[in-house]
């Protein structure tokens, strides 16, 4: 199935933040949406969510921060609850131990509010929340940069691992090239609230065409960069 989502738009204030864009991704694609700051990413990441819902397709978010996500008051295995009520989904054991595994975090206790476990954990189990209702599309945006180095490169390194073979499409959203340049087969620039380029990863890391692209590849340092 290919995810179209058409007029996507947000205007604010008198202002244009999104200019018409449309997405589109095939089954199980993984693309990056990269720009500077406050080029748009994370508002269309936002519409594009809203818009897609509003047609039933099964589209899941994970945020910058697990803090965004999940409630300090309320133990691990309340959060967990949570999303299968409100996917309607019976508590399903087997499809929590399957993903638990997969991300790494059969040790974390569920009887444990959030700051009992790692961020890394914490991220990680936000994650598992998003891809409980097998999503037709995943967007992430910024999902590592609250971690440190190495345990954001174990994130997508997971994440990356239990994605494979699924029909679960991706959409990275990151100012970090280096990031999405390791991580997805497409790269979509931002620049003012408008697309200005998408071209498979490879050609665009190697003839960047934008003004935008060309910016951020000339950044070479994040080739150094283990995620
Ligand atoms: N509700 C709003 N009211 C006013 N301005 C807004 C609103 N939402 C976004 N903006 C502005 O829209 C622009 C795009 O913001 P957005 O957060 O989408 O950019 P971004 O590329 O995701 O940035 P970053 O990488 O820093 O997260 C920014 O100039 C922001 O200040």
């Amino acid at each position: 199935m290919t995810i179209i989502a058409t007029g996507l738009r947000y205007d604010c204030a008198g202002r244009t933040i999104l200019h018409p864009t449309t997405f589109k991704a095939t089954r199980g694609e993984r693309v990056g949406l990269v720009g500077a700051s406050g080029s748009g990413k994370s508002t269309l990441g936002h519409i594009l969510v809203d818009a897609l819902q509003a047609t039933g397709k099964r589209v899941a978010h994970v945020p910058q921060s697990p803090d965004e996500a999940l409630d300090p008051l309320r133990s691990m295995a309340f959060h967990w609850r949570e999303a299968e009520k409100a996917l309607g989904q019976p508590p399903n054991p087997l499809r929590q131990s399957a993903l638990f595994t997969a991300l790494r975090i059969t040790g974390g206790d569920l009887r444990k509010r959030p700051w009992g476990w790692s961020r890394g954990m914490q991220q990680r189990f936000v994650i598992a929340m998003a891809l409980l209702g097998t999503p037709d599309l995943l967007v992430m945006d910024e999902p590592t940069s609250a971690l440190d180095p190495v345990v954001a490169a174990q994130t997508m390194g997971l994440l990356d691992q239990t994605l494979d073979g699924t029909d679960t499409a991706l959409l990275l959203i990151t100012h970090d090239l280096g990031l999405a340049a390791s991580r997805v087969t497409r790269l979509m620039v931002m620049d003012q609230g408008r697309i200005v380029e998408d071209a498979p990863t490879s050609t665009l890391l190697s003839a960047p065409q934008s003004q935008a692209a060309r910016a951020l590849c000339a950044h070479r340092n994040w080739l150094a960069l283990p995620c």
